[in-house]
């Protein structure tokens, strides 16, 4: 049987990469931005809506989905693309990450996490191998192993021990995870901010001979230079025919930035986050709708958008919406900026493969300047 998940390169540009993840619920168009529905929700948004805006794959996470519904209730339930009547790809986080900055008291060791739910106070132990079954149980089509990510700025020593016991955690989840054609297990680097961690992680990962390579251990805190550095320092030690993924990254100007390096996969709570609290992301630049400054700018946000949220409501209307705290606001800010990401994202894909993508980068920066003055 030809192997289900396939990846192909369709163009490059310097370090940048367009091409297609095929899987057999569908195909991930890259560069690719996958809005996070950490708990089985794009929050604000109809499935289909994310869909339409151009996103071919979502998250979902281990961690929250793990404490409720729980994760062999959504497998009685008939899995996570069922409930959520997502029937594309899923990329599964595996719920290291939320543990260490979301759950109660917790102990790291060899074994995993074993941890406090931050909902009722329940204990968990979040093992490599329970973080592949939970995934499994969840139905996801790509896998994400356990990891220890380091906030920065951390002390050499905590890099390097995160960074090594992510390597043997990677073994374990190779081990857990098996041979599942159609499905996929990404490994994730590690190493923090020091080059030489980074490149043993890389190499060791490589060595195992996963499907994709995640950069882990970035967004934490660092400045934008770090985060960029550590990508010129992974990346030429990354196979060219398997997905690189960016994890937790980023802003628009993150996200070309990153995929002028050679990052094919983004998330991020950015649009989703962002757009509920008023702030929305155009192709001028960034917004804060509370401004009352907008309360009677009858202007929309974007008139060339093909988004209603962007190009029929007034930025008044909108301001008003969020001042009153008003649900549909945030549904309006989050349509239009997870519509705003995508548009990026196909601008970018179009760009790499006319090979003119340091000119959209500067028409795309141009534009946000714009806004800032
Ligand atoms: C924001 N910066 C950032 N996010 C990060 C995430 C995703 C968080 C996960 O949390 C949820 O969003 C809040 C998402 O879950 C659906 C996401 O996958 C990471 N996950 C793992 N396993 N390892 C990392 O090194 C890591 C680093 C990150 N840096």
């Amino acid at each position: 049987m030809t192997d289900q998940f396939s990846f192909t390169v369709a163009a490059t540009d310097g370090a940048a990469r367009t091409g297609e993840i095929r899987m057999p619920r569908g195909v991930i168009r890259t560069p690719a931005f996958m809005p996070v529905g950490t708990a089985g929700t794009v929050k604000a948004m109809y499935p289909e809506q994310v869909k339409a805006l151009g996103a071919d794959v979502v998250l979902g996470n281990t961690y929250h989905l793990m404490l409720r519904p729980g994760a062999e209730r959504v497998a009685r339930l008939g899995g996570l693309h069922a409930m959520m009547q997502w029937p594309y790809p899923i990329l599964t986080d595996s719920g290291g990450f939320q543990v260490m900055s979301l759950a109660g008291l917790r102990k790291l060791d060899e074994t995993g996490v074993r941890f406090q739910s931050h909902l009722d106070g329940s204990t968990h132990l979040l093992s490599p191998e329970r973080s592949i079954e939970i995934q499994g149980l969840l139905g996801s089509d790509i896998q994400m192993q356990l990891d220890e990510c380091v906030r920065l700025p951390a002390p050499e020593s905590a890099i390097e021990s995160a960074m090594r016991l992510s390597l043997r955690w990677a073994e374990r989840c190779r081990i857990a995870f098996g041979d599942q054609p159609g499905k996929a297990m990404f490994g994730i680097v590690q190493g923090g901010d020091i080059p030489a961690l980074r490149v043993e992680s890389a190499k060791a990962l490589v060595g195992l001979d996963l499907k994709g390579y995640a950069i882990g251990g970035l967004a934490v805190g660092e400045p934008q230079a770090t985060m960029l550095a550590m990508i010129e320092t992974v990346e030429p030690h990354l196979p060219t025919h398997k997905p690189r993924y960016l994890m937790g990254v980023g802003t628009p100007d993150d996200i070309v930035q990153a995929v002028s390096r050679g990052i094919d996969m983004f998330d991020c709570v950015m649009p989703t986050r962002a757009g509920r609290h008023g702030m929305v992301y155009t192709r001028h630049g960034r917004l804060n709708l509370r401004n009352a400054r907008f309360a009677e700018d009858n202007s929309p946000l974007d008139p060339d958008s093909t988004c209603p949220a962007a190009n029929l409501y007034s930025k008044a209307y909108l301001h008003h919406l969020v001042r009153a705290g008003e649900i549909l606001g945030m549904m309006l800010l989050t349509w239009n900026n997870l519509s705003y990401y995508q548009d990026l994202m196909a601008g970018l894909r179009k760009a790499i493969a006319a090979g003119r993508l340091a000119d959209f980068i500067g028409e795309t920066r141009e534009g946000w300047e714009k806004a800032e003055r």
